[in-house]
């Protein structure tokens, strides 16, 4: 029978999540992944006591995480382990740590009665995440950017600013698809760094281009700012970066970047679009990451085309990629 209580699926969510990450954390799946291992010794390598672990391992077991072998042990359920561990290029792990650190930093009933009370959280991440997070962005990127290279509006475009461009991880793919293509990434200094490793990995330093910028103080600087020897730039690319901020800091950042490029000048706004999305969707529930933020930001197609033409852009079209739950925005400067 269907349970009546729309919150009892929230609520036991939240359980399950929590035990998951506790044994994340630990270093419990981790040690279960290779194969099966006794309680016993498991209770030994992390020092924890055997009863309430036998009860975590069992709750695991109900909720698909773990199977129990019988004497052998216990062992990461087939789904899991590949959840986990593989295929290459996973970041579900990534994405289990940074969740528990924002739902413990921000993203909590605290943390959204605090935005609603006009608390801004910075947009910078915090240096202790910077290391996994730009990992998970690096891995997420290489997934997302071949879905933007299938625009047409890309080909034939020669200079890429991929703004707040993390990691590279747009760059580099993009570039490595179309050999025509430079980029340069604008980011904060100690995400660049990140960056740079990746480039170099990538052994496309002669085409990825970093410049350190800060988004809420630098200008972005191109030969229309007076800069003649800036970059200059036939397209642009906000991957992941306005849902960071409220709506004056997006009108600013968006004509920050109609600043460096010329009239007809492509942007590619790939971000969350929400056009209603079912309830109990990622993508519904992603709007509550912004909101704990502080930047409440949950355009529709109208919203993001009046802040789009609000900053010199007209909007030509949106692209959702359903295998992302994202939306690319493609609009041309005035
Ligand atoms: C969610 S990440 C998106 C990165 C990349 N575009 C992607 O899609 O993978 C947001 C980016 O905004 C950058 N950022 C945050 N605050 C910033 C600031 N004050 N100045 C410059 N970049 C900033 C972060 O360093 C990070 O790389």
């Amino acid at each position: 029978m269907a349970d009546p209580d729309p919150l009892s699926p929230l609520r036991s969510a939240r359980k399950v999540l929590a035990a998951v990450e506790a044994a994340e954390g630990i270093g419990l799946l981790e040690a279960v992944a290779g194969g099966p291992v006794p309680a016993g010794q498991l209770a030994d390598s992390f020092d924890l006591r055997p009863e309430p672990l036998h009860a975590l391992l069992r709750v695991l077991r109900w909720h698909g995480v773990l199977d129990d072998t019988g004497a052998a042990g216990w062992q990461l359920s087939e789904v899991y382990r590949e959840l986990l561990t593989g295929p290459p290029g996973s970041n579900a792990r990534a994405l289990l740590r940074i969740e528990r650190w924002a739902a413990q930093d921000h993203l909590n009933a605290d943390g959204v009665t605090a935005a609603l009370r006009g608390r801004r959280l910075p947009t910078e991440i915090p240096d202790a995440e910077l290391p996994a997070l730009a990992d998970a962005m690096l891995t997420g990127a290489r997934a997302s950017a071949p879905h933007l290279a299938r625009l047409p509006e890309l080909r034939d475009r020669t200079s890429l600013a991929d703004i707040a461009g993390g990691s590279g991880g747009y760059s580099l793919t993009l570039c490595r698809m179309f050999r025509g293509l430079t980029a340069t990434v604008y980011d904060r200094a100690p995400m660049l760094e990140n960056a740079a490793r990746a480039v170099k990995e990538a052994e496309l330093g002669d085409r990825v281009r970093l410049v350190a910028w800060d988004l809420h103080r630098d200008p972005l600087a191109g030969p229309e700012a007076g800069e003649a020897s800036g970059p200059a730039h036939d397209a642009a690319l906000l991957s992941h970066v306005l849902h960071l901020l409220d709506r004056r800091e997006r009108v600013r950042l968006l004509t920050g970047a109609g600043r460096l490029l010329p009239g007809g000048g492509l942007l590619l706004v790939h971000d969350f679009l929400y056009e209603e999305p079912p309830a109990g969707s990622a993508l519904a529930a992603s709007a509550v990451d912004w909101l704990a933020l502080g930047a409440a930001y949950h355009p529709d197609r109208r919203a993001l085309a009046a802040e789009l033409a609000e900053a010199g852009f007209t909007l030509r079209r949106t692209v959702p990629l359903p295998a992302l739950g994202t939306t690319v925005a493609v609009a041309t400067r005035d």
